[in-house]
């Protein structure tokens, strides 16, 4: 929602989306959220720069291997930097900028194959809430977008929105943010 608030083309062209589609069937179903791409690529592209788990779950190492040139003992404990990964400037192109059209005609999907976006970890500890975490997340967005305009308080600029983000295992903002909204 602080991203969506942040670029208003965005939020723009994703409520346009899901209120076109679902103009034609009075509500939101399960089923009606494959029908709305662009949802789909805001999403991913919100999990890119704020992945869930910044550094996953930390991995104990089991046996040596080489990697840049160093050698990883044993029992060394392995942390992964989604978070950093989703900055990469060699994986992305501008980096810093929420921009969800970089996902159009990309086949990247959060669900562990693709190492650029590793939302839900990947192998063996993937978390096994995928499908249930992904469907939540895109039904519940859907729905806030459909039935409600956003708007930042009055007196607020777009610049004024803290995306400072606290430390911990999982991400969230230093400081929440306001927003007020009115029924569509
Ligand atoms: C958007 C929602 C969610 C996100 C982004 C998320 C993300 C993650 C991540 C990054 C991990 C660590 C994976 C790794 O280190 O490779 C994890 C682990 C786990 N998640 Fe989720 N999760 C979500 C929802 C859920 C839900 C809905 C459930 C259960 C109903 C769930 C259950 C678990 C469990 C049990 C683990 C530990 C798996 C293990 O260590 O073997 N998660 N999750």
């Amino acid at each position: 929602m602080a991203e969506l608030v942040r670029n208003p083309r965005v939020m723009k062209k994703v409520q346009s989306e899901i209120r076109n589609h679902v103009k034609h069937k009075g509500s939101i179903t399960f089923d009606s959220i494959d029908q709305l791409p662009y949802l789909k690529m805001v999403i991913k592209e919100t999990w890119r720069l704020h992945p869930v788990a910044p550094l996953l779950l930390p991995r104990e190492v089991i046996s040596e291997f080489q990697i840049n040139g160093y050698t990883i003992q044993p029992k060394t404990h392995l942390h992964v930097n989604v978070w950093a990964i989703g900055r990469d400037p060699d994986t992305w192109k501008d980096p810093e900028i929420f921009l969800p059209e970089r996902f159009m005609d990309s086949n990247i999907d959060a669900k562990g194959q693709n190492f650029e976006l590793l939302t839900f970890g990947s192998g063996r500890r993937i978390c096994p809430g995928v499908y249930m975490g992904t469907s939540m997340v895109e039904f519940c967005l859907a729905n806030m977008l459909y039935h409600f305009d956003w708007k930042l308080p009055e007196g607020m600029s777009v610049e004024d929105v803290d995306m400072e983000e606290a430390p911990g295992l999982t991400d969230h903002e230093e400081w929440t943010s306001s927003c007020s909204y009115e029924v569509f």
